[in-house]
């Protein structure tokens, strides 16, 4: 059983007037797979490099089932990290580089042997234990760094973007394969992406962090479907959120030249209201496939309709993606294929403003 506990973690890199990472909290349970994401720059590695022990905390504690291991050598931890680079030794073949840090430990052969057997033989890496990195694919060579990782039983594993080197279609088959792996070994594994695509179909809970600071904490459809704010809102979710000026009269929110005029559900209705929001400008959000064009959709949300003119329209299969405009407002909806529409095209499309979402402008906080 590993529980790691993140208390007031902050980061002040020796020479940088700003803090790298602000009161980071976390209790990540055990067997937890957690995802950090969040926009370049916002803390992802000087974090997870705090917990390998490769940076110095500058406040905070951190502790592994309740131990505070703040300094404890990166050695000592009982952490294994894997990186985007594979830093593998390119002079060693697969089956020395796996046995590495074994033999450091003084490990004995036939201990060491059966661990490696053992990884190779879960990432696939059998035929190739005598070969060197160098002729190895991307992939491969990513599976050994998972390798090293996985013989050292370690009760936590690092991964920082360990994909980002390979394309687009490998990604994805080597993110089920650590899926897998994480569900097969049950450690609590760290895995750190720029990728909120990647977050959201690996993660049993997503750290979403902007410039150092938490923003939300929970499960990918925690993120997704009640994100805290405007930035979470945003970042989660491809295409972006569509996001509106809007102000609230009546049973209705609308945008200054009224070419958004719609009406808010009820229970919607009655909590912007309660928050005292009657007559004030928000920020309206919502998803591209919250925006319809079918005829029964059309009638079913009839108070929510808009009217806009097609810029683009991208297949993808059964869906199209429609980039409109309502006057100066651009917006993009998902809609099925079928209804297929040209550039210039004047078409009427209906929000579903059920699923909206609503943000305070000056806090961008979401208003629930
Ligand atoms: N050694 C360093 N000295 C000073 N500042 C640093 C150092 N390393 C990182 N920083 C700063 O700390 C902040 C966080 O950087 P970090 O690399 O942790 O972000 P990240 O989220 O992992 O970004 P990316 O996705 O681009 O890897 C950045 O503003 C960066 O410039």
């Amino acid at each position: 059983m590993v529980e790691i506990n993140l208390d007031h973690i902050y980061k002040q890199y020796v020479g940088n007037d700003n803090y790298s990472v602000t009161d980071f909290n976390l209790h990540i349970k055990d067997q937890e797979f957690i995802v950090f994401v969040g926009p370049s720059g916002c803390g992802k590695s000087t974090t997870i490099r705090m917990i390998a022990g490769l940076e110095d905390i500058t406040d905070g504690e951190l502790k592994m089932d309740g131990k505070v291991i703040n300094d404890v050598a990166p050695k000592d931890r009982d952490i294994a990290m894997v990186f985007q680079n594979y830093a593998l030794y390119p002079n060693m073949t697969v089956y020395d580089n796996m046995a590495f840090s074994l033999k450091i430990q003084h490990i004995n052969k036939a201990e060491i042997k059966k661990r490696v057997d053992n990884a190779a033989e879960i990432l696939g890496l059998e035929d190739f234990l005598t070969r060197k990195p160098a002729a190895l694919s991307g992939g491969q060579r990513q599976h050994v760094a998972l390798g090293r990782a996985i013989v050292r039983k370690a009760k936590l594993f690092l991964l920082d973007e360990p994909l980002s080197n390979l394309d687009a279609k490998l990604r994805v088959s080597m993110c089920a394969q650590i899926a897998q792996l994480h569900q097969r070994l049950k450690t609590n594994m760290i895995y750190v992406t720029h990728d909120q695509v990647e977050a959201m179909t690996m993660a049993d809970r997503i750290v979403l962090t902007k410039q150092g600071t938490i923003q939300q904490v929970g499960t990918p459809s925690e993120l997704y479907n009640q994100p805290v704010n405007k930035f979470v809102a945003g970042f989660m979710g491809s295409p972006s959120m569509n996001f509106f000026e809007v102000q609230l009269h009546d049973d209705k929110v609308s945008t200054l030249d009224k070419k958004l005029d719609v009406q808010v559900p009820p229970d919607k209705l009655a909590i912007l209201r309660d928050k005292g929001y009657d007559q004030k400008t928000i920020t309206l959000g919502i998803r591209a496939e919250d925006i319809h064009t079918d005829q029964i959709l059309l009638q079913k949300f009839a108070g929510a309709q808009v009217n806009a003119k097609v810029e683009v329209s991208e297949l993808l299969g059964v869906e199209s993606m429609l980039y409109v405009m309502a006057g100066p407002h651009e917006f993009v909806a998902k809609v099925n294929a079928q209804n297929s529409h040209r550039p210039d095209e004047k078409i009427q499309l209906a929000f579903d403003m059920s699923r909206a979402h609503f943000f305070d402008l000056a806090s961008q906080e979401t208003i629930n």
